[in-house]
């Protein structure tokens, strides 16, 4: 099987919103190009066939994977990523789950860091207001972007487009 020198972007979304960053992400990205699967119908071939992934998810229900990817998680345990580069985004709701703020981000990128992969595309916390996090790299990090369509909807398309900028040397 060839690989693939393009990004794969998979997403798992509740209600659509995750689903819609994804599309945004898409459009704005002028550096590579971006393949899009869902997570519910993402394969291990799929992951072994690319170098380059971009991983999207919201948090739910305090602290806990959307759904989908609860699903695929125990698969997704098992994958390889040695050599390969993995940025993530997650959507949460920092005013109504401040103790849980896009926890999934810190549950799949450590993940990914225990299974070989390097993780690019760190994100400052500057600028959102939660009490704790799954996803904080350190005091000042989150592990990858963090948006939140709740109550910053507003700031979510300058942010997609610097994100993009940190990704474009790691990507290309
Ligand atoms: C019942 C419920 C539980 C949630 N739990 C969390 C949470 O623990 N942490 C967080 O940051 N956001 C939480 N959120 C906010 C969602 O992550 C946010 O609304 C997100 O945009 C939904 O994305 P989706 O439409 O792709 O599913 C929760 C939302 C709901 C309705």
């Amino acid at each position: 099987m060839g690989k693939n020198n393009g990004i794969l972007l998979v997403y798992g979304s509740d209600t659509g919103m995750t689903e819609e960053i994804t599309h945004v992400i898409v459009d704005e990205c002028d550096f590579n190009e971006i393949n899009v699967v869902e997570v519910a119908n993402v394969t291990k071939d799929d992951f072994a066939a690319y170098d380059y992934f971009i991983l999207g998810l919201p948090t739910w229900y305090d602290g806990e994977l959307q759904s989908d990817w609860e699903e695929y998680f125990e698969e997704f345990k098992t994958i390889d990523f040695t050599g390969k580069t993995v940025a993530v985004f997650g959507l949460g709701d920092q005013y109504g789950y401040p103790q849980y703020f896009v926890d999934g981000i810190g549950i799949i990128a450590k993940e990914v860091l225990r299974n070989g992969g390097e993780i690019v595309g760190h994100w400052s916390t500057e600028f959102y207001d939660f009490d704790e996090s799954k996803a904080l790299y350190n005091e000042e990090l989150f592990y990858g972007l963090a948006l939140d369509e709740d109550n910053q909807t507003d700031l979510s398309s300058e942010r997609i487009t610097d994100w993009l900028e940190i990704l474009r040397k790691h990507f290309n």
